[in-house]
């Protein structure tokens, strides 16, 4: 895989694939890798890669009539700036904007820039998208992590356990069917595929490893994904097992989209802190 690496003065290292504009690896400055990636994890025109933090723009999952999550996660992006910022932290930017190609699937012009930065416990994702044509646009979005936890019977979500969700998972599929709240911490094994709107709050994912605090803003909704072991056997680019190695908790605009006039931008931020370890 191709990938650009920055590394922050306290030791933390980022890597990403100009792929989809995507991050492969953050390793906190206690030397733990915090993403999962999978061995089979592929990129390049047309593949997304399995793992990591792809960007899902300008539809997330399959709400629309675009190619599931869009078509930025499989398409090169430029690579912007790579390496230690002003304050010692490491830093990669990454940007796309639209094409022929883009505007065949999608007549709008855009500009796509997806910043990362990461030192001691903490990375921040910055996205930033522009409408950079002369007709209102609207979208949704994902930055759609899949954070790495050791053992996934062991991995426990807290902070949306008063939320009601609309569950994507098993026959109750469907949008717009919410579950009662339920007031225990979420635990994983068969598939979990729930979008969460209006996330109300700061979300800890206990990885096995240290929890992962979870913050965001610009971002309104939540994902919580992992395809439990039926589904996973059918990802090619997923070994056997590979599931029991992740949670995916991702910030999201997805019930109520964002609507850009010419000109104007929008910015969503996922901040993700490392808080104590095993
Ligand atoms: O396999 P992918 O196309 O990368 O999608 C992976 C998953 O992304 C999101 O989390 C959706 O909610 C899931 O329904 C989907 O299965």
């Amino acid at each position: 895989m191709d990938l650009i690496e920055a590394q922050a003065h306290d030791g933390t290292r980022l890597a990403a694939c100009p792929y989809g504009g995507h991050l492969t690896s953050w390793r906190s400055a206690d030397g733990v890798e915090r993403l999962f990636l999978s061995p089979l994890a592929v990129s390049g025109p047309g593949q997304s890669i399995r793992g990591g933090v792809p960007v899902c723009f300008p539809q997330f999952s399959g709400f629309g009539t675009l190619p599931k999550h869009g078509f930025v996660r499989n398409r090169r992006w430029d690579c912007v700036a790579a390496g230690t910022d002003a304050e010692g932290r490491a830093s990669l930017r990454f940007a796309i904007a639209d094409d022929d190609d883009t505007r065949r699937l999608w007549p709008f012009a855009f500009h796509c820039e997806l910043e990362a930065t990461a030192a001691g416990r903490q990375l921040e994702l910055a996205l930033q998208v522009r409408n950079t044509g002369d007709t209102a646009l609207s979208f949704t979005v994902a930055l759609h992590g899949y954070f790495a936890v050791s053992d996934l019977a062991q991995a426990e979500l807290r902070g949306l356990e008063a939320s009601e969700w609309i569950d994507h998972a098993g026959p109750a599929a469907g949008i717009g069917v919410p579950q009662p709240a339920e007031f225990t911490p979420l635990r994983f094994g068969a598939e979990v595929d729930r979008v969460y709107p209006a996330l109300p709050g700061v979300i800890r994912l206990a990885t096995g490893a240290g929890d992962l605090l979870l913050t965001q803003s610009g971002f309104s909704d939540a994902v919580v994904w992992n395809p439990g072991p039926d589904k996973a056997a059918a990802l090619t680019d997923l070994p056997p097992g590979g599931e029991r190695h992740y949670v995916c908790v991702e910030a999201a605009v997805i019930h109520d989209p964002v609507v850009l006039a010419p000109g104007a931008r929008w910015r969503g931020v996922q901040t993700v802190r490392v808080d104590g370890c095993a």
